[in-house]
């Protein structure tokens, strides 16, 4: 067997190549190229690199071609010519390893000088080395020297082989293929490991970036929320001052008020003091007047006594006249009676006018007296004035009420009194009349009783006009006056009621000026108020909003480390519980806080948020419906339930039965597939859901009937992710939000539900719902894996206390022993501690990836606010508290397009089917 010289570069190349494909990490490409180097095709690609270099300048012959016969044809040749190369020394060399020395022998045998193989081999080795970057020039040099030398080479220069050892180089050959092939899969892994830890290495950057560009954004809110609270503290700070001015200014106002107030008062008694005086005043009038009348009757009678006189007189001069005219006339007697006459005339006038005085003084009125048209109108004037003023400080000042009502009754006393001395009068009228015709010869005890009665007359008048006028005021009208006032009188009484009217309107005037002012003042501080009242209001608002940004964006930075979230929800009470007369317990202090009143006092928890019944369903799930998109993003989610039974759990998970006010896992089905439309331009879902019960410690698929399921064996199972799924159960696709219900109704209908004691339906089982929601990013192939649980768990109870027996013993026994399970997982979690028991229950175990896990988990603690739950409604939230210290290392489950085909391939490889080249 013979080769061409050139063709002899082939084996020797393939040995070459296989050990540098050994020693190098090769691209995809220079593999490629390295696998077609060592196909059939490799002839005819000369373009490529590497060995094809080579023969660039001559064309490759293939090796079939350029042998000089058949194999057969060579045989036949050493049949009759028996091979001395295949006698040589070769083999034995062989065997001694000469041929890995170079076979030195065997080719001086050949007649081929050492020195031409070696300039070969430097030849093969520098075109090896070619393929490399030129980075020596000296390299590039020698190369061409070489290739020079190689011309030197004489063309029909044929090497003849030992047939074994053309044998054995081609076994060798096929050895080689082999090991590179399977050096070839060995690189395929290693490439796939390489890029796994590459994307993982870059996935823990990109986090790593996110956590420090929302941390940085997160101190500069902070910095900007202590500014603000700055701020507000600052403003607060001087709308402090400013009402505390304004107090100032209030206080004082108040002051000024009360001093006038006081000045009114002291306005008011000198008002009293005139006033009284005044009555007074109208009283000794009124004394005069009487007194006056008294005197005119006096005169009167004296008048019709002198009448009487002057009558006698004039008759007895009649009858001397008559006898002196029947015996003789004299004229002195004539002048006797014209005097007479005259003093009758006189008297007879004087009786006249004295007469119309007193007819004035019992009419009250008049001509001639004093003027009707002027006496009424004046005193009415002042009468009214007086009477209306006096008449509103009655009604105003309760001092003044007192002041009167006393007044009154000393003078209804007077009255009584005078009356007696009026009666006196009466009976002894006739006695006093009878001493009047003498009066002028009156004895001094006579005088003195006409004294004592006129005066005690006098007083009962006076008195009586003092009532009047009191009772006048105090009805607020106008007494009626009667008699005769003089014009002096009036003109007093005028003059005084007119400096009394000036000083009370001028006291007036400056009251009003002074309360127009205070008014002013107070008006001006109310408006003030109010704008300072506003802005505090606009201030705790603005506090408010901060407070709640600040609260959004550290619950941003609970989520991005993180921490469990917990939400409380305090129910209403039920019919039940206010039928017993419970009273409630547990108030919330504000959205965080939450008091419970406990025989030791009240105790104060803080949960993440806190619902009371003043909360909706929409309002819950307001708070949740942020993790539903991470849930999408390709985040594990959790959201739970926790909580005694008939605390609301279920209500807040799957609402009422009737759905009028659906819960969270209705709510969010529907938020899904908004989600999903929303984004379906730029992503592919797919939404598979599974439902499951944990009942009596056995899981249960709710997606087959009761009895299929018993015949079902349900394993929890982590897939490479850390994933944990149930092996066994359905998972159901769902292409709608009305697919997703109907899939819940039908495994809910195959729930177990007892009522306790209490009669209300309890769920005996913890419902897991699992959705896992996958998406495939349009534009760039990747794909993410989100998990999203819904766990609505059966209710911790006292069985003494519901009174469980038998079955629903068994079952209250289950509940505790799982919820007591998660108790010790969330214990070890929030401590720390290196193990943590989730393996000891079911429940647990199924939570893992929730609870610590790579999750993002939302725990509703949901209570009792009554008073006959306090030892449960206690424990929970101590639970609930503990739950709040744990840590989860959220991440997302997202791989890249090539981490996804280079899956599909292994998959296939390992499944035996051919991988196309376009596959890789
Ligand atoms: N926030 C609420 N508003 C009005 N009613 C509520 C509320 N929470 C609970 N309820 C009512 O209280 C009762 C008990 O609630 P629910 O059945 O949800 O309790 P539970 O904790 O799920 O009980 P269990 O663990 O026994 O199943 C129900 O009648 C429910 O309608």
């Amino acid at each position: 067997m013979h080769l061409n010289s050139r063709a002899e570069n082939i084996p020797m190349s393939l040995n070459f190549l296989g050990r540098k494909l050994r020693n190098h990490s090769v691209a995809p490409a220079a593999k490629q190229r390295a696998w077609e180097g060592t196909g059939p095709s490799r002839c005819a690609d000369e373009n490529r690199g590497g060995l094809s270099r080579v023969v660039r300048k001559q064309p490759l012959v293939c090796v079939q071609n350029e042998l000089p016969g058949s194999i057969q044809e060579l045989r036949e040749e050493m049949r009759h010519q028996p091979c001395n190369v295949h006698n040589t020394h070769l083999d034995q060399e062989n065997n001694a390893g000469v041929w890995k020395r170079g076979g030195a022998s065997w080719l001086r045998k050949s007649r081929i000088k050492w020195k031409s193989f070696k300039r070969w081999m430097s030849l093969e080795h520098c075109t090896e080395q070619s393929k490399a970057p030129a980075k020596d020039l000296n390299a590039a040099t020698i190369n061409t020297r070489e290739r020079e030398r190689e011309d030197d080479v004489p063309a029909d220069m044929k090497i003849f082989i030992p047939y074994d050892s053309a044998k054995l180089c081609i076994t060798q050959i096929a050895d080689d293929m082999v090991a590179m092939k399977s050096r070839h899969l060995e690189m395929v892994q290693e490439l796939e490991e390489n890029f796994l830890i590459a994307s993982r290495e870059n996935q823990e950057r990109m986090v790593d970036k996110i956590r420090t560009y929302y941390q940085n954004k997160l101190n500069a809110l902070k910095m900007v929320l202590d500014l603000y609270q700055e701020k507000v503290e600052r403003r607060s700070a001087l709308w402090e001052e400013k009402i505390k001015s304004l107090r100032s200014i209030n206080e004082r106002l108040q002051d000024e008020q009360i001093a006038l107030h006081e000045r009114n008062r002291h306005d008011s008694a000198t008002w009293e003091r005139e006033k009284s005086r005044m009555m007074e005043l109208f009283s000794s009038r009124l004394d005069q007047l009487h007194h006056h009348q008294t005197s005119t009757l006096q005169e009167l009678q004296m008048a019709r006594m002198e009448m009487g006189r002057v009558q006698e007189m004039l008759q007895t001069s009649k009858d001397a006249k008559e006898s002196e005219a029947k015996e003789t006339e004299s004229s002195d007697s004539a002048a006797h009676l014209d005097g007479a006459e005259a003093r009758l005339e006189e008297l007879r006038e004087s009786l006249g006018k004295r007469q119309y005085e007193i007819s004035m003084l019992i009419d009250g009125g008049g001509e001639g007296g004093v003027q009707d048209s002027v006496v009424p109108s004046a005193y009415t004037r002042l009468l009214g004035a007086v009477v209306h003023q006096a008449h509103q400080v009655y009604a105003e000042v309760t001092e003044a009420k007192q002041q009167f009502d006393q007044m009154a009754e000393e003078n209804r006393k007077a009255v009584a009194g005078a009356s007696v001395g009026a009666k006196y009068y009466q009976d002894n009228q006739t006695v006093v009349d009878s001493i009047e015709p003498r009066s002028l010869g009156m004895n001094p005890s006579e005088v003195r009783l006409r004294d004592q009665v006129t005066q005690a007359e006098v007083n009962r008048k006076k008195h009586e006009v003092l009532l009047v006028a009191v009772e006048c005021i105090k009805a607020g009208v106008t007494p009626t006056l009667t008699g005769p006032v003089s014009q002096d009188d009036l003109a007093e009484l005028d003059e005084h009621v007119k400096s009394f009217e000036e000083r009370f309107k001028n006291s007036g005037d400056l009251n009003s000026e002074v309360g127009k002012r205070v008014g002013q003042q107070l008006l001006l501080l109310q408006a003030e108020l109010k704008q300072v009242k506003e802005e505090n209001k606009k201030m705790t608002e603005h506090y408010a909003a901060e407070r709640t940004l600040r609260k959004k964006y550290y619950n941003m930075v609970e989520d991005m480390k993180g921490k469990i979230r917990v939400f409380c929800r305090i129910r209403p009470q039920t019919r039940a519980e206010l039928l017993r007369g419970s009273t409630t317990i547990v108030s919330c202090l504000d959205d965080y806080s939450v008091i419970l009143e406990s025989p030791r006092g009240p105790r104060e928890f803080q949960f993440d948020r806190i619902f009371t019944t003043e909360h909706t369903q929409d309002d819950v799930f307001q708070e949740s419906s942020r993790l539903i998109q991470s849930a999408i993003d390709g985040f594990n989610v959790c959201i739970f339930a926790y909580g005694q039974t008939g605390s609301g759990k279920t209500f807040t998970m799957l609402g009422d039965r009737e759905q009028k006010y659906p819960g969270i896992i209705p709510r969010t089905f529907n938020r899904i597939f908004e989600i999903i439309q929303e984004n379906e331009t730029k992503f592919e879902f797919k939404v598979l859901a599974s439902m499951l019960e944990l009942y009596n410690d056995r899981l249960q698929d709710l997606f087959v009937s009761p009895a299929e399921s018993l015949s079902k064996r349900i394993e929890i199972k982590k897939d490479k992710k850390g994933l944990v799924f149930a092996q066994g159960a359905e998972a159901k696709e769902a292409t709608s939000a009305g697919e997703l219900f109907a899939l819940f109704e039908l495994g809910s209908a195959n729930r177990h539900i007892a009522a306790t004691k209490m009669n209300i339906e309890s769920s005996r089982s913890h419902l897991i719902i699992s959705i896992m929601l996958e998406s495939r990013n349009l534009a760039n192939g990747s794909m993410t894996y989100g998990k999203l649980n819904l766990v609505d768990l059966a209710g911790s109870e006292r069985a003494a206390k519901t009174g469980a027996k038998d079955d629903q013993l068994k079952e209250a026994n289950s509940i505790n022993k799982s919820l007591s399970a998660l108790g010790d997982v969330i214990s070890a979690l929030a401590l720390e501690q290196a193990h943590v028991p989730y393996r000891n229950n079911k429940l647990t175990q199924l939570m893992q990836d929730s609870l610590g896990g790579n999750a993002k988990t939302l725990m509703f603690l949901n209570v009792s606010p009554s008073d006959c739950n306090l030892e449960e409604t206690l424990t929970s939230l101590i639970y609930a508290s503990r739950v709040k210290a744990i840590t989860n290392h959220a991440q997302r489950n997202m791989e890249s397009k090539e981490i996804t085909q280079l899956k599909e391939v292994i998959l296939r490889l390992k499944s035996g089917q051919t991988v196309e080249e376009e596959d890789v």
